[in-house]
């Protein structure tokens, strides 16, 4: 089936990053955190797992030409000052790939981890394949403790064909609405889709994986909403008036990364809505995987004014406004609550 060695690959890539970041973030170190060009924060753990996924596709799947579009790359490593970073993200990654016993390699030199970050250097586009990757969506979650992901996705053609997110510290069962049933103590699921043939979730661990599907709520009173726990990455006064007009009465649900697609896709909240502060640019990373995700299990993405998103331009997504992800009942009303309260937020300026 088309996809099908690609998919697992990114299955594995995923997997594999998701256990040096977990390791990371039980013992996270100060020194662990740096800060990039652009006042976000960067770990360890994002560059080791860029690395991670970068090695284990150019094994996985070495006949193809390789193309990767990710967030991080190797500058402020290659630094002077940065050589005990970059040590201790190559034994990292050398721990992470020995634990899984099949890359059958001498230990990687701190050079050849620049080399596999690098490789995600990539612009992407219109033509032919390329990979997309965040290493770590949701540094700031993962710094604090809170969720993260690792977000993987293959472009074809400028399409999203399959995506992976990896959610080392999402619940198994339900969050939300219905929180308190969840057991805290089953953590770690890693959501798959793959063009036409639907979103499967499954433990990091390795359960066999389900089918999953987005909620089939028409009303939007028993619609729970997510957004970003980050009040700098979407405008949660904004939301709450959108949340008011359609009647919504549960308190938003916040959480960091791309887990939101994952839970959304699985039916724990109807809506997400990311608004960001204006002069925002979206890039594809932070949104790629997870759109497959929840388009796969039934859902709909869309920028503010109902737009589809476009992932063939490059790093960045061209949008109006905002990213708006519910069901097919629900967009509609939606759309319409989200445009008023746009509309009303203009002319109040
Ligand atoms: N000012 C801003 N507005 C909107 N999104 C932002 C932002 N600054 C950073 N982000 C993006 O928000 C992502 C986290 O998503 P969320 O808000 O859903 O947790 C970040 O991913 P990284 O953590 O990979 O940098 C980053 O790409
Ligand atoms: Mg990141």
């Amino acid at each position: 089936m088309a996809y099908d060695k690609e998919l697992a690959a990114a299955k594995k890539a995923a997997s594999l990053a998701a256990r040096l970041c977990q390791k990371v973030q039980k013992a996270l170190l100060e020194s662990d955190v740096q800060s990039k060009s652009d006042k976000t924060p960067v770990t360890v753990a994002d560059y080791g797992s860029q690395a991670i996924v970068s090695f284990v596709l150019e094994r996985e799947l070495s006949s193809e030409t390789f193309s990767l579009v990710a967030e991080e790359d190797s500058g402020d490593l290659r630094k002077e000052g940065a050589q005990e970073t970059l040590e201790r993200i190559t034994k990292l990654v050398n721990d992470t790939l020995a634990s899984d016993g099949t890359y059958n390699v001498s230990p990687l030199s701190s050079e050849d981890v620049l080399v596999a970050i690098d490789s995600g250097k990539s612009e992407g586009g219109s033509r032919g394949r390329h990979w997309v990757l965040d290493p770590i969506d949701g540094t700031k979650g993962f710094v604090r403790g809170d969720q993260y992901a690792i977000a993987l996705a293959l472009l074809d053609e400028g399409k999203v064909a399959l995506g992976v997110l990896a959610c080392p510290n999402l619940p198994l069962s339900s969050i939300g609405s219905n929180s308190q049933h969840s057991s805290p103590d089953k953590v770690g699921c890693l959501f798959s889709a793959k063009v036409g043939a639907g979103t499967d979730m499954q433990s990091l661990g390795g359960s066999p994986p389900i089918k999953v599907h987005v909620s089939a709520t028409e009303n939007p009173e028993e619609a729970s909403f997510f957004e970003s726990f980050e009040a700098a990455h979407s405008m949660h006064d904004l939301s709450s008036s959108i949340a008011k007009k359609l009647g919504v009465k549960a308190p938003p649900v916040r959480i960091d990364s791309q887990a939101k697609y994952g839970a959304l896709s699985r039916g724990d909240g109807a809506i997400y809505l990311r608004l960001p502060h204006e002069g925002y640019r979206e890039k594809i990373w932070d949104h790629a995987a997870g759109y497959i995700v929840v388009t796969e299990a039934g859902g709909v993405v869309t920028d503010a004014a109902g737009n589809p998103l476009d992932f063939s331009q490059g790093k960045y997504l061209d949008l109006d406004t905002g990213i708006i992800v519910t069901n097919q009942k629900l967009m509609p009303s939606v759309l319409k609550a989200v445009r008023e309260s746009l509309d009303e937020k203009a002319s109040a300026l």
